[in-house]
């Protein structure tokens, strides 16, 4: 049988590093220049571990439908082991009984659409302070860093949501813990030598100090939230209060059914550090690409303020309830998540058994890559695909619902994004509220084309916009 594999197409391989020279410094650009040459289903060796990479919109369909419960585990690198409270967590937990129990909790109970709703004031709030502290500017011609705005935005966001009302910023220190959180991105996405190298990579990993920084990360984030859950415990609440994400998990620990036997607080640490993790960055790369892609297009930036102005002019402000009807505003959030997803690859699967995906064999402990940033810009799917052009999700079926394969922001499957809901929530609000408040001018002598748009991984799974967005907000009402 084995005679008659058929392997997927690979790259030329150097002895011991594999294809690991061919990655670049952004690994979906360089893949879809490879799959320009080899096509849509490929095969890496990073070191010594397989790797498929898949471009194409059919491919995918193969892998995260046809083949998801074949494909639907994750690999458990030493950072993500670690970092994962040894993958008590949901994003890396291997697929089995515990990832099944634990998905149902995140999505019935912990990011359900009543649930995204419940924290309605907490964005309401935090988004008045970030629209005071923009205000403060405007009255000058100096730019707003509005990439850190916005990331200090989201951030505040997900802090309250998990933590609750009870944690100002004096008792948690918001920039160490965000440091943090950094930190552990970076290490989340690295693969250590050993894992790529057998017998030596030890050795590599002892002299990069992988493991003293990812034992100092952790422990410190571990502290954050033990000192969390036991404010929690210790206090007692108001029956009025909104519950945050640590009540709910609380509640969840002390009233169990016997299906969440296994829920303890060593997993209440590892959904925290899930959500901390996917929830921050995600939303807030996207709410800055929205904002530099409309910088660079007036057209489109006229257009979404008109909507929002005239929608809201008699309110006097943006409202929640009512964000629902910005259709404008719902296309370029399409738009910006097909050229900028923000996962370009997806959180990388492992397979946990054979099948094939356009003739080739795919053998378990495969881990699987979907390239969803070089589906969104392939003129096979789409016209014109470079262009920023909010229109053409006019009228238009397609969505980022996990069924039209050409466009998979939130990936596909078991193993999509269950925060889908409380991501967009944030990105819809900054961004309404942003176009209603401010116009927005290109600093000093710049012209729209000088706006940088190159990317930059700031971990391997992530990517976000190389330079800062520096705009200067004029006050409009
Ligand atoms: C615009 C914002 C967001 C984007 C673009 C995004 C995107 C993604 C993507 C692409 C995946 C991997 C899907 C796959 O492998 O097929 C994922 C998984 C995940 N996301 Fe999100 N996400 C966002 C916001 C959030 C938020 C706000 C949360 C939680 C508060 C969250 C929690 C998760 C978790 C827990 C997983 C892993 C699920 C599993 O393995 O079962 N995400 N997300």
């Amino acid at each position: 049988k084995t005679l008659n594999r058929q392997l997927p197409p690979s790259p030329p391989k150097l002895p011991i590093l594999g294809n690991l020279h061919q990655l670049g410094v952004l690994p979906h650009q360089s893949f879809r220049k490879l799959y320009q040459i080899y096509g849509p289903v490929m095969l890496f060796k990073f070191g010594r571990l397989p790797v498929v990479v898949i471009s194409s919109a059919e491919a995918a369909n193969e892998v995260l439908k046809v083949h998801d419960l074949d494909s639907c585990s994750r690999p458990s690198f030493t950072g993500v082991r670690k970092l994962s409270y040894n993958c008590s967590d949901l994003s890396f937990s291997p697929y089995g009984d515990y990832w099944r129990e634990i998905r149902k909790i995140c999505v019935l109970q912990l990011f359900s659409l009543n649930r995204v709703q419940s924290f309605q004031t907490i964005r309401e709030e935090e988004i008045a302070s970030l629209l005071n502290s923009i205000s403060q500017s405007s009255s000058s011609v100096t730019p707003v860093d509005l990439s850190e705005k916005i990331y200090a935005l989201a951030g505040s966001i997900i802090l309250r949501i998990a933590f609750g009302q009870r944690f100002p910023g004096s008792v948690l220190d918001h920039d160490k813990f965000s440091e943090l959180i950094h930190d552990a991105e970076a290490l989340l996405g690295s693969l250590t030598a050993d894992e790529m190298f057998p017998y030596v990579g030890w050795i590599i990993d002892k002299l990069t100090g992988y493991h003293t920084k990812l034992e100092r990360v952790f422990h410190e984030l571990d502290m954050f939230y033990e000192q969390a859950i036991g404010d929690h415990l210790k206090a007692e609440r108001e029956t009025n209060d909104e519950e945050d994400i640590i009540d709910v998990m609380l509640k969840i620990v002390r009233n169990k059914k016997t299906s969440e036997a296994r829920f303890t607080e060593v997993h209440i640490k590892a959904i925290l550090m899930d959500i901390f993790l996917a929830g921050v960055d995600t939303s807030a790369k996207t709410v800055v690409w929205a904002m530099a892609e409309l910088a660079r297009n007036p057209r489109a930036m006229n257009k979404a303020q008109d909507e929002v102005r005239n929608f809201f002019r008699k309110k006097g402000k943006v409202s929640e309830d009512d964000i629902d009807q910005l259709h404008y505003l719902k296309l370029i959030i399409k738009e910006t998540l097909r050229l900028h997803p923000a996962v370009p690859l997806l959180l990388p699967r492992e397979t946990i058994s054979h099948f094939k995906v356009n003739g080739y064999d795919i053998y378990p402990k495969t881990i699987m890559q979907v390239n969803v940033w070089a589906i969104g810009r392939d003129p096979n799917y789409w016209k014109d695909p470079e262009e920023f052009y909010p229109e053409r999700f006019m009228d238009n079926p397609t969505d980022f619902k996990g069924q039209n394969f050409e466009f998979l922001p939130f990936g596909s499957g078991r193993r999509s994004c269950p925060g889908i809901n409380m991501g967009l929530k944030t990105v819809e609000v900054a961004l309404a509220n942003l176009l209603y408040e401010f116009n927005w001018k290109l600093p000093n002598g710049m012209k729209e084309e000088d706006i940088n748009m190159e990317e930059a991984i700031g971990m391997s799974l992530t990517v976000s916009k190389k330079t800062a967005l520096n705009l200067v907000p004029v006050k409009y009402l």
